[in-house]
């Protein structure tokens, strides 16, 4: 079972750096297949999971209306993962009495990133409070800053990362029809958001790649052609199933 055994520490361990988030975590799977960690294995490795089983964590990214959080919900219906958007935790965020309300306003509108110690948070608090072990976790990490700000503070790092390639003119396309009311969906802030995903999110994706982690996928087609492609990488590992 996932929930954690005691309420405790991992925000003061937020708060406050210790052994258990001083260094990357050192334990990652290199690719397919992918293994589970036992309860003994896991906590001896990472400290801020008081878990039974180890979290599985697949990281999706792509650029600006890529498909990503309608990939998601495929996965989801088909694998039965926890999504964790974390666009959509930083507006719930927004949305809510936070102290960071403004900050995360501004700062989606302008199409740049929010501090990776607020976006951490967030994630590892829903990750903490789920019974679902297998977390799909969304439009993060932004940039290098938020991948090692996530694996210095949680001690672990995603098995496997979905990488959605779309061109340029196919997601300016999609976002301009997207119609949710989205602030940071009108074309000023469109091209700072392409910018910034080039600038800061494509090294994230190189990282991945190097390290045998990334599952490169043609976002261009059909939602369901698309997920074809997708389905493999989840159907490959058998703890994902
Ligand atoms: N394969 C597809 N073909 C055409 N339109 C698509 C496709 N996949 C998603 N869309 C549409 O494109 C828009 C953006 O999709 P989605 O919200 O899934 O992208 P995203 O990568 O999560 O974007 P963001 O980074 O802005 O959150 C939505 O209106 C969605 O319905
Ligand atoms: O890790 C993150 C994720 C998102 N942001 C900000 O939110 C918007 C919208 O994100 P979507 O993934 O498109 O929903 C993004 O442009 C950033 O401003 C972030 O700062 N950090
Ligand atoms: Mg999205």
């Amino acid at each position: 079972m996932w929930r954690r055994a005691t309420k405790s520490s991992l925000f003061l361990r937020l708060l406050k750096p210790s052994k258990h988030n001083a260094s990357l975590s050192q334990s990652s799977t290199n690719g397919f297949p992918f293994h589970i960690h036992t309860h003994t294995h896991f906590q001896e490795k990472h400290g801020i999971f008081s878990k039974e089983v180890a979290p599985f964590i697949t990281f999706v990214l792509g650029g600006p209306g890529s498909g990503k959080g309608t990939q998601c919900a495929k996965i989801v219906e088909t694998f039965g993962f926890n999504h964790l958007s974390a666009g959509d935790l930083l507006r719930r965020e927004m949305d809510s009495d936070s102290e960071y309300g403004s900050m995360i306003l501004n700062t989606i509108r302008e199409g740049n990133i929010v501090p990776s110690e607020v976006t951490v948070k967030l994630i590892l608090r829903e990750m903490e409070s789920s019974d679902n072990h297998k977390f799909l976790i969304d439009g993060f990490p932004r940039s290098e800053e938020n991948r090692i700000a996530f694996e210095k503070i949680s001690g672990v790092e995603p098995h496997m990362v979905l990488f959605f390639d779309c061109p340029e003119e196919e997601m300016v396309k999609r976002l301009l029809s997207r119609n949710q009311g989205r602030i940071d969906d009108n074309i000023d802030t469109i091209k700072n958001r392409l910018k910034v995903f080039e600038a800061l999110n494509l090294p994230v994706v190189e990282y991945y790649a190097k390290r045998g982690k990334l599952y490169r996928i043609n976002a261009v087609g059909t939602a369901d052609e698309i997920f074809e492609q997708v389905r493999p990488a989840f159907e490959a590992c058998e703890v994902a199933k």
